[in-house]
């Protein structure tokens, strides 16, 4: 039923946010981009995000799947490739982001087939 159906799925990207956002051990992706430290973020990055803006979509809703959070992951992960310059340690953390994530997000896609 539906009340059954959606209760997993959001328990599901829940636990899948929290596994991301463990692989994330320096904490960069943790809040927004500061625009006060990095004032020519918003010339480069036209639509930001950051793991809190994540868990607030989470808990409002924005989120009906699995492929629905790994769209913003993965928009997490590219503006900071882009921004960054390869040496940087931001920007190989992203890289490591990326990979470490894409097991967490293929097994959470799993799960939710499994469920639905
Ligand atoms: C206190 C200074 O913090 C930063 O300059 C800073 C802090 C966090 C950052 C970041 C910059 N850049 C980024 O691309 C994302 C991933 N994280």
């Amino acid at each position: 039923a539906l009340e059954m159906q959606l209760t997993p799925v959001l328990a599901l990207l829940r636990s899948t946010l929290d596994q991301l956002q463990e692989k994330d051990t320096a904490q960069i992706f943790t809040q927004p981009v500061d625009i006060k430290e990095v004032p020519d973020y918003l010339e480069f990055i036209s639509h930001p995000m950051d793991f809190s803006t994540m868990r607030s979509k989470l808990e409002s809703h924005s989120y009906r799947s699995v492929a629905d959070l790994e769209a913003d992951f993965n928009l997490m992960v590219s503006n900071c490739l882009l921004y960054n310059a390869k040496d940087t340690v931001f920007h190989r953390a992203a890289l490591r982001l990326r990979d470490l994530g894409g097991a967490i997000l293929r097994h959470a896609q799993r799960q939710a087939t499994n469920t639905g």
